[in-house]
């Protein structure tokens, strides 16, 4: 994974904010006043101690008692104002970058997150987002409002004596610059381990949870459980060393404000004593000092939460620059008259790292408008890799397919999706009524057109037999389906699509010879005017083939 520098993610993320600089600029001026608000309630309690000791000050008690109530009220107000402005954007920008993630793995499907680790996608598009949230709502204006209070307390101080504006300056920036930096060092290595293992112990969950089948019946539960125990112990004790690392930081923060405190108590003693200070300079220093580092201890316990945040915020934008495999076509309704494809010394490798291995070498093959074309070969050979070129889901690395006189990759990536309908042996089913899932092939079609589809595909009957038909809720933790259910579900989606080409991989593998005879017959009846292309090793599906082809160490004969 690429490591970006702290300053780099922090100028990323704040360059997502652009949209929303005003209502952020509001947040920090709201926040500015607040905190002088509360730092001038400690301060003129200063004075109001002054007053009852019988010291002279610029205020008299009555006047104290006035302000300091109306600050109290200011305060509360001003402070809700700014977290309000601060939620509002930080959840925006959650959604934004939602969007933005979501559109990133759009395009990088299926070639680039075939192999991609999914736990660890998951707790991106989780976890790893919403950690964010610290970041835009606790971060940026902190440091802003830090700075802008500062600035005004360091003249504060600086109207009674310049020595003491610089001891201010000096402690403002220890506990808000100096000491968050150190400790987002000695944590940064264990913040990312950490995000990262969080990510390996998804990926292994989910696994586990997939697999549940094979783990009992091969019982490996004993194994599993171990190992996800093992890695829950490594993240614990990750999650105790930045907690250790955490506390440390709060100790030498609240050491180094009381260092800062005696300081000042003692430099406007000694300033006292040359006369170049009045008792009242000695109290409202120190006081002022005391109460005025609320902004910079905040930017000092960030620094604990920053240390999952940048890692959080790294990963997230590594996934936004992750460049897809193949560039999109973006030209909307422009689908190919489809004349039928012609592939010409195709030549395609899977990259894996550094490893390449070549599975399709100068396939050369015309495949005509109409009709229907088999596909058979030995397992491996590389018949679903050609199906999976002729959708653009990969493009070749030398020879090219065609269709009317142009190159697949030319043509608009949603055109040619249009163009085709895949139907593969493992339909995925989303979590809605069987409906929806038919619909999904074409969003927008009616009831009927979806019963005719299912009609074609032999599972009318079956889904009219449900209690709830058609509404019927289907998939994960919802009413399950048997593999030839789903298949036929997946071919009733083709169905809908309506597209000119359907290709099947291995489209009737989970059917009985009864379901496979009926849909054999519907698309045999297609022919006509479709161009269907089946990958399929049973000789029984072959047989509506007009012509065959065999894939054979790379080559189609
Ligand atoms: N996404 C991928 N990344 C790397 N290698 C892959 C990928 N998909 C397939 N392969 C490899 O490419 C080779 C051809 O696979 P392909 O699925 O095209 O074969 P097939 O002829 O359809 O096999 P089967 O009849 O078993 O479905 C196999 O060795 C497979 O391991």
């Amino acid at each position: 994974m690429k490591r970006r520098s702290g300053i780099k993610i922090v100028m990323q993320l704040i360059g997502l904010v652009k949209p929303m600089w005003l209502i952020m600029t509001g947040a920090v001026i709201l926040g500015v006043i607040g905190y002088l608000c509360a730092t001038f309630i400690t301060i003129l309690g200063g004075y109001g101690l002054l007053g009852v000791l019988g010291v002279q000050t610029k205020m008299s008690l009555h006047t104290v008692f006035i302000v300091v109530a109306a600050l109290a009220v200011l305060r509360g107000a001003l402070r809700y104002g700014e977290q309000a402005g601060n939620h509002y954007i930080a959840f925006r920008l959650l959604a934004l970058i939602r969007d933005k993630v979501f559109q990133k793995l759009r395009k990088l499907a299926p070639a680039k997150l075939e192999g991609k680790d999914k736990g660890n996608l998951i707790a991106i598009l989780t976890s790893d987002i919403e950690l964010l949230e610290v970041f835009y709502a606790h971060t940026i204006s902190p440091v802003c409002i830090a700075v802008l209070t500062c600035a005004v307390m360091i003249a504060f101080f600086a109207s009674y004596h310049p020595a003491l504006a610089l001891i201010a300056l000096a402690g403002y920036v220890t506990v808000g610059v100096i000491l968050p930096m150190i400790t987002s060092k000695m944590g940064k290595e264990d913040g990312n381990r950490y995000r990262n293992q969080f990510g390996e112990i998804n990926t292994y969950f989910l696994d586990s949870i997939r697999g549940l089948r094979e783990v009992i019946q091969y019982d490996c539960g004993e194994e599993r459980l171990a190992n996800i125990d093992q890695q829950s112990e490594a993240l614990t004790k990750l999650q105790g060393r930045l907690k250790n690392c955490e506390g440390k930081a709060r100790a030498n923060c609240d050491c180094a404000i009381l260092a800062f405190s005696f300081l000042m108590l003692m430099t406007s003693v000694y300033l006292f004593q040359k006369g170049m200070l009045n008792t009242e300079g000695v109290v409202i220093s120190t006081i002022s000092m005391l109460g005025s580092f609320g902004p910079v201890t905040a930017l000092s316990n960030l620094a604990n939460n920053l240390l999952h945040t940048f890692a959080s915020g790294n990963r997230v934008l590594e996934l936004l620059e992750e460049e897809p495999l193949i560039q999109e076509v973006e030209e909307k309704g422009a689908e190919p008259s489809f004349d039928g494809f012609h592939i010409k010394d195709l030549t395609f490798s899977y990259k894996q790292g550094e490893e390449e291995e070549q599975i399709l070498s100068d396939v050369s093959l015309e495949i005509p408008k109409n009709g229907i074309l088999g596909i058979v070969g030995k397992s491996g050979s590389g018949k679903s890799t050609l199906i999976k070129l002729l959708m653009r889901f990969w493009d070749a690395e030398k020879g090219e397919i065609s269709i009317s006189g142009k190159p697949i990759k030319e043509w608009s990536t949603n055109g040619l999706r249009a163009l085709e309908s895949y139907v593969i042996q493992d339909t995925y089913l989303f979590e809605d009524t069987i409906e929806n899932n038919v619909k999904l092939a074409r969003l927008g079609s009616t009831h009927e057109q979806v019963v005719e589809a299912c009609k074609k595909a032999n599972i009318h009957e079956w889904i009219e037999s449900l209690p709830n038909g058609y509404d019927t809720v289907i998939g994960e933790g919802n009413h399950q389906l048997s593999g030839g259910e789903r298949q036929r579900i997946g071919i009733a989606r083709a169905f809908l699509h309506n597209s000119e080409v359907i290709l099947l991989d291995e489209p009737t593998s989970n059917l009985d010879s009864l379901n496979e005879a009926e849909i054999l017959k519907v698309l045999k009846e297609q022919q006509k005017d479709k161009t269907i292309i089946l990958v399929s090793h049973r000789q029984s599906t072959m047989k509506i083939a007009d012509r065959v082809i065999r894939m054979k160490e790379g080559r189609a004969s």
